[in-house]
């Protein structure tokens, strides 16, 4: 099947958190902006609960993959977990643990299958699953494990994106007391590397432009403030130059996210999680779309948690995950 008429899969994210409502609203919203078709690997009945709760009328229609397209028009095609699924929203329960992996495994294995275009997942609570024994770091390592069963070992990059800005954190889920160590020059040319390759394959940018931002305050100021910036990070965008990517930097991060210094770049790399997803989470909060790049398949998701603070309130916003649904439709058309 063409990519173009290939579903899309959502996961259920931790039932307890805002993403059963905001796949309720996503499906809701759907003609209103214009979304294909998507299912999503949940359990049924606690869908229905969560939409008869917040009284919204949502028809919920289980289904096996090949009859999503034509049940979505009419009500919210899900693919019914094995797992079961009692959760009550804003209460995390480790015991949940068991239906969100299965979601995810489950959908891997559909869209690298073939049968579904990409994969957009809902929020999970990393603490909650690691109380129940889950030893990832988060969707983006999970899913680079489960993409290595095919005998390749993959790199998986976070990428946040939105119209006006895309970063992509170096390090990730790790200590800011371990940063220093784990930034090396090979993992920053690596990064560097897959996001010039994925934005240029998959965004079709013919020649994107890499904005490296330093580790220390004013990148180091040639050395008084650290050394990270002149001993790791310069040498790995000397090697990205060589190699014809337009790379530069680093740069002092606190002056790279301006709305003009914005326009020099295509996608800034910063060297830890909250430097890069401070900015994006601050200018576009509502639409930004967290993506793995990296990997033999689409994934895409919502650029915040479970917000389990407004968890069954029927107030927390569809706009990042419906981005998410649409930025994962036109990276899935690509796919082979
Ligand atoms: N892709 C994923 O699975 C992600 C999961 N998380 C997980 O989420 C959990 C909670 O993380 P937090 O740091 O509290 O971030 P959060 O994004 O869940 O919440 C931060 C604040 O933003 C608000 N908020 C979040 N999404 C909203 C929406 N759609 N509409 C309106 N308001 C919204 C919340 O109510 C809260 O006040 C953590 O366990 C974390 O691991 C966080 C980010 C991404
Ligand atoms: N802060 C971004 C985040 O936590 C997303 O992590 P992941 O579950 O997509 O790996």
């Amino acid at each position: 099947m063409a990519a173009l008429e290939r579903p899309l899969l959502l996961t259920q994210g931790d039932p307890a958190g805002i993403g059963p409502e905001l796949t309720l609203q996503a499906w809701l919203q759907r003609d209103k902006i214009g979304l294909p078709p998507f299912a999503v690997l949940a359990n049924p009945a606690h869908l229905e609960q969560v939409a008869s709760a917040l009284g919204w009328t949502v028809p919920v229609a289980s289904v096996g993959v090949p009859q999503i397209a034509s049940i979505f028009p009419h009500a919210l095609p899900v693919i019914p977990l094995k797992a079961s699924v009692s959760a009550q929203a804003g209460r995390p329960d480790p015991t949940g643990a068991a239906s969100v992996i299965e979601s995810i495994e489950t959908a891997v294995h559909l869209v690298r299958n073939g049968e579904a275009s990409a994969l957009v997942t809902n929020p999970i609570a990393k603490h909650v699953l690691y109380e129940a024994g889950f030893r990832h770091p988060g969707h983006t390592e999970f899913l680079a494990a489960l993409a290595s069963e095919d005998g390749n070992s993959y790199h998986p990059v976070m990428m946040l994106w939105s119209e006006e800005l895309a970063v992509v954190p170096v390090t990730v889920h790790i200590p800011l007391a371990s940063v220093p160590a784990a930034l090396t020059t090979e993992l920053i040319l690596l990064t560097g590397r897959i996001v010039a390759r994925e934005l240029k394959d998959r965004f079709g940018i013919a020649n994107p432009r890499l904005a490296f931002a330093g580790l220390n305050p004013h990148a180091g100021e040639n050395g008084a403030m650290g050394s990270e910036d002149q001993v790791v990070i310069a040498p790995a965008v000397t090697a990205l130059q060589a190699e014809g990517i337009a790379a530069f930097g680093p740069l002092p991060a606190d002056t790279m996210f301006h709305t003009r210094a914005r326009k020099a770049y295509d996608a800034a790399l910063a060297m830890y999680h909250d430097q890069a997803l401070i900015p994006i989470k601050t200018i576009a909060f509502d639409e930004g779309v967290n993506v793995t790049l990296g990997l033999p398949f689409v994934r895409t998701s919502p650029d915040h948690g479970t917000a389990f603070d407004i968890a069954g309130k029927g107030i927390a916003r569809p706009d990042s995950l419906m981005a998410a649904i649409k930025l994962a439709a036109r990276l899935g058309a690509k796919s082979p």
